[in-house]
């Protein structure tokens, strides 16, 4: 069972996380590409991580525009750091929008 993290906690992890913010209870960040093409290769890089990390993200895709919530069902939909490590996953592959 994964533990939720405290507000604190989830404060100090946005400080590390550019461009993310708590929404409701859940992790938001929304990426901006210069093509559909960036935002589905991005999208593809990251579900390979998704799958390595037993842990999947909540995303919108509209063209160059990916929409992404993180929060870990198991948890009561609360946010654990499991998101906070998949958050830092996708910076890395998405970098800074
Ligand atoms: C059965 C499977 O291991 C679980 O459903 C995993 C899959 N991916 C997941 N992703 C997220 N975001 N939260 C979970 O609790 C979760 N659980």
């Amino acid at each position: 069972m994964s533990t939720p993290l405290t507000a604190k906690e989830i404060q100090d992890a946005l400080g590390e996380l550019q461009g993310w913010a708590r929404d409701g209870d859940a992790l938001a960040k929304t990426y901006v590409f210069g093509s559909f093409r960036e935002a589905f290769g991005f999208m593809t890089r990251v579900a390979f991580e998704a799958e390595a990390l037993n842990h999947h993200p909540e995303w919108t895709n509209v063209y160059n525009r990916v929409v992404v919530r993180l929060s870990t069902h198991d948890a009561g939909g609360k946010v654990t750091a499991k998101d906070v490590a998949l958050a830092k996953r996708m910076e890395r592959i998405g970098g800074v929008k």
